[in-house]
């Protein structure tokens, strides 16, 4: 059976805060979602499992093997789907762009632009491939970014917040996609809905795991905690009139 992702006892400062003192997490399932506050660090995690981010202690480790070893190894195994889409995208072209998750494959320059023309294609959006990724809008770059991280097909798919600035049709195209794939995927969200119905959801606050569990229960605790949070401020802060 495979191991998956682990993280053991990982202690993570990023500038003057300490994000993660000693968190611990077997990630084996197809789907986790990662939910919590703004700052809780789900983006921290996955900068950590994609070997973005070093931890000053603690273990991240890819199938039993220490995570940038098993990178070297493979490259490919680990893709990350940026919150910011600005942050991800590289080339001036959308063709271009797309090309680029080819090329660990062995694929030469122009087998990856005929497979990222293809792909466009199929989705339609043959017309994108030499748009300059800059006259996209937001939404449209954050497609640009999923589309990358199809093509190029890791073993693990980490989406930060992949639905944020996707229109309703975009958001329920992503869904089914995530739904298809037979990767597994980690996908952090404030729209709970988008991983409710995911069997595992970790609730983080503040670096540590506050929930864990099937979706649906993990979401509800979440939601539960929102509320009484919204009812203890009305109560300190009381409305004047
Ligand atoms: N570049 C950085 N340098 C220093 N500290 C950072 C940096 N980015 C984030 N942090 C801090 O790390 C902690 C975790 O942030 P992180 O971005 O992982 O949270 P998040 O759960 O993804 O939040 P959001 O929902 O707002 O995206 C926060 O306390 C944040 O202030």
């Amino acid at each position: 059976m495979s191991q998956g992702m682990e993280i053991a006892d990982v202690r993570l400062q990023r500038g003057q805060t300490l994000v993660f003192d000693g968190l611990s997490l077997k990630l084996t399932e197809k789907r986790i979602g990662v939910i919590g506050d703004n700052g809780a660090g789900k983006s921290s995690l996955f900068r950590l499992l994609c070997g973005l981010e070093q931890a000053q202690s603690g273990r991240v480790l890819m199938e039993g093997q220490p995570l940038l070893q098993a990178r070297a190894e493979h490259p490919g195994l680990v893709g990350l789907m940026f919150q910011n889409p600005d942050d991800q995208i590289i080339f001036p072209t959308v063709a271009e762009e797309l090309a680029l998750g080819l090329r660990p494959k062995g694929l030469n320059k122009q087998q990856a632009r005929a497979r990222a023309h293809e792909l466009l294609s199929a989705r339609g959006l043959a017309h994108w491939a030499e748009r300059a990724v800059g006259s996209l809008s937001q939404g449209q770059r954050q497609q640009v970014c999923w589309l990358s991280l199809l093509i190029a097909s890791p073993q693990v798919l980490l989406l930060d917040e992949p639905f944020a600035s996707l229109d309703l049709p975009g958001q329920a195209r992503l869904a089914q996609d995530i739904a298809a794939a037979p990767q597994q995927i980690l996908v952090s969200t404030h729209v709970l809905d988008h991983v409710r119905g995911f069997e595992r959801v970790l609730w983080l606050e503040q670096g540590r795991l506050r929930g864990d569990g099937p979706g649906r229960e993990i979401c509800s605790a979440y939601e539960a905690d929102v509320a009484a949070r919204l009812a203890d401020l009305h109560t300190a802060v009381p409305s004047h009139g």
